[in-house]
């Protein structure tokens, strides 16, 4: 369906026709840890380690994807992560993503380092999620959630794994600190039509979150909860979800891998929110284990970006057809008929890799 240089089988190939196509420095950026990049690769591992117990003769010979999360219908538990900078990666940056997410029925999430206005990428229609790294300054807080409001999205991302931010070294040795001329953050603007740098608020507390959720009717999903304690905190501050994340690694290294996280967050929530992983998802096996052990849904990062780096929207769609059919095949092989039926025993930890 697509040029890609007849690859383009699995995500890693699509990995693959990004690392060609882009500058090294934007690649390193894009696909870059903090630190040892230990827990870049921990989320992937972690999969690894995990083994699916297939049931038999079920009779699951249609399957249904389909999902509702927080008020919106999904073709597939698969979302798109909010990530920083697509216009390094395709000229039409964000606009282009929007339109393949809209395509593939699911949600992307808006990074507030996205590189199009936040207006231009909700025009293409789709469902849109709104990422929020809140600013120290309340007022331009307020006018960005109000900005989101306005535009459509249906869903406050809340990061809260950032209150500095991560040692990149592969960044550091490239010196890359700058967004090269011509692109901007767009939704940094201020009512002088000035361009904010984001800053990483490490004051950010609870209250904040309280003033949050006071501000705005609009669903709240705290993005980067991994320990136990902060996802029953989560639930007593009133949000409606949480992303277990660790920034796909960019930020603290060392911290525990998403998967091995998952099961003491979805005890502490109990039922009570619906709880999202992202980090490290590249086949469809893997979105059955983190459904299975009791994620609602995951969301994807760097393989949309390694999709629109290859072919725009054509490669954001590719990268995800080919991660709803390798998902709707997994679940054919385990003898499950869709998200709904999938549950812990389906799921064996084995030691190693
Ligand atoms: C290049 C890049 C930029 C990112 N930018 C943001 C961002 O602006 N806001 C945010 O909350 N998370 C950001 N993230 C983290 C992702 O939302 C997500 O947690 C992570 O990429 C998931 O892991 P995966 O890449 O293994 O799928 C970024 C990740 C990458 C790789
Ligand atoms: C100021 C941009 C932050 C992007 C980000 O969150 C990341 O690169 O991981």
């Amino acid at each position: 369906m697509l040029a890609l240089d007849g690859t383009g089988l699995n995500l890693a190939d699509v990995a693959d026709g990004a690392r060609r196509r882009l500058d090294p420095v934007h690649w390193d950026f894009f696909a870059g840890g903090a630190g040892d990049e230990r827990t870049l690769r921990a989320n992937e591992e972690a999969f690894t380690r995990h083994r699916i117990l297939p049931r038999i003769l079920r009779g699951a010979q249609v399957r249904d994807l389909r999902i509702s999360l927080l008020g919106c219908r999904l073709a597939m538990p698969v979302l798109i992560a909010p990530t920083a900078f697509h216009r390094l990666a395709h000229p039409e940056g964000e606009v282009a993503t929007a339109h393949a997410a809209a395509e593939a029925g699911t949600i992307m999430v808006v990074s507030m380092a996205a590189t199009r206005p936040l207006e231009e990428i909700a025009a293409v229609g789709g469902p849109l999620w709104f990422q929020l790294y809140p600013q120290s300054d309340l007022g331009f807080t307020s006018a960005l959630v109000r900005r989101a409001e306005a535009a459509g999205c249906r869903a406050l991302v809340v990061t809260v794994d950032s209150p500095v931010f991560g040692r990149r070294e592969r960044d550091l040795r490239h010196r890359f600190v700058d967004l090269p001329p011509g692109l901007l953050c767009e939704n940094m603007r201020d009512p002088s039509g000035r361009v904010r740098d984001i800053e990483m608020d490490a004051g950010l507390d609870w209250p904040r979150i309280g003033w949050l959720r006071e501000l705005t009717t609009l669903p709240i999903l705290l993005k980067g909860v991994l320990h136990p304690a902060d996802a029953r905190l989560a639930v007593a501050h009133g949000v409606d979800g949480v992303v277990v994340s660790n920034h796909g690694g960019r930020q603290l290294d060392g911290a525990v891998a998403t998967l091995d996280a998952l099961p003491g967050i979805v005890a502490a929530v109990d039922g009570r929110l619906p709880v999202l992983l992202d980090g490290g998802i590249r086949r469809g096996t893997d979105v059955l284990v983190a459904l299975a052990l009791g994620a609602t849904a995951v969301l994807v990062g760097r393989p949309v970006l390694w999709g629109l780096a290859v072919g725009g929207v054509a490669g954001v769609r590719h990268v995800l057809d080919l991660l709803r059919d390798d998902l709707d095949r997994a679940l054919a092989l385990a003898g499950v008929a869709g998200p709904g039926e999938l549950s812990g025993d389906l799921v064996a930890k084995v030691a190693g890799g």
